[in-house]
């Protein structure tokens, strides 16, 4: 059966530190309610990571989603087209992986057109399914509705992140449009509530690795359509939500994580500063 992601995925942290720790906190998003997880998102400072550190993580989340049977999603993506085919067809010896988090090409600016002929290359070729990444104030690179709407029907790409820091045209010609199998997730913290309510499947939340029962509760809200209840827990996320995504992410997530005494150290890499500690690599 096609895989259609749903609920609230949570990226996870990558902690600096020398223990289980990533492991701990993967089984304690699950617990809290996460219906999946995302390993390598942006939130995962995936970009600073080595090849044997990126492998880790996957091998790490991978025996976590196994003994949990909830579905793991992995960012695989960058602005070059063959290097990130061969970063699919290598996912695909993990058994566990669900799709590959894909981001639109950045950097490059290479058009809608080149973006939607990088996504149908992939598509055709990859061996696990695509969720595409929307967020053009990352990647400089604009992606509206008419070119999404050109992917939604490739039976390899099973949906969206959509993080483009608005409830915009776009996102609401997106969500009236796409066929039903193709799922809608929101991509920003604080207006994933209003997202919720217009149809989205469900969110992938930096955030999450904090508010994990708060943002799963809102989810069972909309989708039980307790619409009043809803709308509640959604205005009260949306301060928290944005404070926590206030510092350049994940430098707050993992200091509140921190202070929570959930990690051992806050730090993240450089090009990364840690507000209120010193950094580590
Ligand atoms: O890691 C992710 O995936 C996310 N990244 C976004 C970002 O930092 O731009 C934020 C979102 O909450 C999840």
């Amino acid at each position: 059966m096609t895989f259609h992601p749903a609920g609230i995925l949570v990226p996870l942290i990558t902690p600096f530190t020398d223990d289980d720790e990533l492991e701990r906190h993967a089984q304690t998003v699950i617990d809290d309610g996460a219906s999946g997880i995302v390993a390598l998102g942006t939130t995962g400072e995936a970009s600073s990571l080595n090849p044997d550190e990126r492998s880790q993580v996957v091998d790490v989340c991978a025996s976590v989603c196994r003994q949990r049977s909830v579905p793991l999603i992995v960012g695989a993506g960058s602005n070059n087209t063959r290097s990130t085919l061969t970063e699919l067809e290598t996912l695909a010896a993990t058994a566990e992986v669900d799709a590959a988090l894909t981001v639109v090409p950045y950097y490059v600016r290479p058009s809608e057109d080149g973006v939607v002929a990088h996504f149908e290359f992939l598509a055709d070729r990859s061996p696990i399914p695509l969720i595409l990444y929307n967020v053009p104030y990352r990647t400089g690179q604009a992606l509206g509705a008419d070119a999404i709407l050109r992917l939604v029907e490739h039976p390899n790409i099973v949906g969206i992140k959509q993080a483009v820091g608005a409830v915009d045209y776009d996102t609401a010609r997106l969500i009236a449009a796409r066929p039903e199998q193709f799922s809608i997730l929101a991509g920003e913290d604080a207006l994933v509530s209003p997202l919720l309510a217009m149809g989205a499947d469900g969110a992938i939340l930096g955030t999450a690795n904090v508010l994990t029962r708060e943002f799963a509760a809102l989810y069972d809200l909309w989708r039980a359509g307790h619409v009043e209840r809803a709308q509640d827990v959604g205005d009260n996320l949306v301060e928290p939500a944005l404070a926590l995504m206030a510092a350049p992410n994940p430098v707050t997530i993992k200091s509140e994580l921190h202070d929570l005494r959930r990690i051992g150290t806050p730090n993240v890499r450089l090009p990364l500063l840690s507000t209120r500690h010193s950094r580590a690599g």
